[in-house]
């Protein structure tokens, strides 16, 4: 078995800290030293989290580079633009970090700021950063110091497309990616339209003028492409905790290939993609607390577009189960070490 690693939780009363709480807790290569609290420290994690009691028995701590020394490894499950102010020290410190916000994901710190709306403090560890998304580029992350884990949107995305893209089959001028995604994606704290009365038995579309997610996305697929494609991504809000589902649609060059087995033999190895059988539907609550990314390919009246039906639990494989999933190549362990869990349904 692996060494195990002394772990610090940096935003550890957040849903996504919380998921890491839990993900890491039955690790085998894992001993979560420090979980911090801005607001909660000193109090017991299970106070905040009571099914971690008995289970994670730390206080929270205040997030400062002294509570966060004897960590080999720190994750990062805070707002945008808090870790950048951290990491640059604690790189230096020869510690590993996984940051589950944006704040290294863009490869163009302008462009980042001008999605995030702040300057970044360290753009030259931009370069330095992996991104997390193991199906693209697994090597490059076992080897990282710093590693960028995907947003929850761009995880249903562009493993959807993955395979239409890489194989060049599809217009990349006009790929339309429609997702909907449960209310915990947009984090703990209280904010207005996300109230019980404000979004419960309704629906609706935001974003669309532009989400912050479309650069992550655009990047991930036009490095696929080898060219700039061109997306169309509306989110939307629907009245779940958990879960998005992305339909993508992609117009084919020609409609004389054979979807099925292109997903299929694209995803075979991977053990967190589930090629459904030609016909099924994924539901996000087959997916719900599993890190497993669920889809489904139709080519609807055996036509020229591409629908491909992706779903993910956005605090698993869109955050915290893909984040521990980087977690064991970079410690070496088996990739699905501490997930093979499956989902809890109904
Ligand atoms: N929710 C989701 O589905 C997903 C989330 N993510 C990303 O993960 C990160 C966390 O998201 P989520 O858990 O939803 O967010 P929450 O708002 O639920 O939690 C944020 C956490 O960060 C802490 N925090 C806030 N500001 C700071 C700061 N300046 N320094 C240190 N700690 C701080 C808060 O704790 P306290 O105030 O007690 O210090 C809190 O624990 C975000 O970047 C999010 O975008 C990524 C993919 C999916
Ligand atoms: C419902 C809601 O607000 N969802 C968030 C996305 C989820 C998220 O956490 O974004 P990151 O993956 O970049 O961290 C949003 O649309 O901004």
């Amino acid at each position: 078995m692996t060494e195990k690693q002394r772990i610090g939780i940096v935003g550890g009363t957040g849903y996504a800290g919380a998921e890491l709480l839990r993900l890491l807790s039955a690790h085998p290569s894992a001993e979560v030293i420090a979980v911090t609290s801005r607001g909660d420290a000193g109090t017991p994690v299970a106070e905040a989290y009571p099914q971690l009691r008995g289970v994670i028995d730390l206080d929270f701590v205040e997030p400062s580079t002294d509570n966060l020394a004897d960590c080999d490894i720190v994750f990062f499950a805070t707002p945008h633009a808090a870790a950048m102010h951290d990491v640059p020290a604690l790189l230096d410190a020869g510690k590993r970090v996984i940051d589950l916000s944006a704040d290294f994901r863009l490869k163009d710190a302008q462009e980042w700021a001008s999605w995030y709306g702040v300057e970044h403090v360290c753009p030259t560890l931009i370069e330095r950063a992996v991104y997390g998304m193991p199906e693209l580029n697994r090597e490059e992350i076992a080897k990282a110091d710093l590693v960028a884990a995907p947003g929850c949107y761009p995880t249903a995305v562009v493993l959807g497309f993955k395979p239409l893209v890489e194989a060049g089959l599809v217009d990349f001028g006009r790929l339309i990616a429609d997702a909907k995604t449960g209310v915990s994606g947009a984090g703990k704290s209280l904010k207005p339209g996300f109230l019980f009365a404000e979004m419960q038995e309704s629906f609706k579309a935001y974003g669309v003028a532009g989400h912050r997610h479309l650069p992550e996305i655009r990047q991930s697929l036009s490095a696929m492409a080898g060219t700039g494609v061109g997306l169309t991504f509306v989110p939307h809000l629907v009245p779940m905790i958990r879960g998005i589902h992305a339909t993508l649609y992609a117009q084919l060059h020609s409609a004389d290939c054979d979807l099925q087995s292109l997903y299929e033999s694209a995803y075979a190895d991977e053990p967190f993609v589930d090629v459904l059988p030609a016909g099924a539907m994924p539901e996000t609550r087959h997916v719900r607390g599993a890190n497993m990314c669920r889809m489904a390919v139709h080519r609807p009246g055996g036509g020229d577009t591409a629908v491909v039906l992706s779903v993910i639990d956005n605090l698993v494989k869109g955050a915290a189960g893909q984040a521990v999933q980087c977690f064991n190549l970079m410690i070496g362990a088996d990739e699905a070490c501490g997930l093979a869990v499956p989902g809890a349904l109904p």
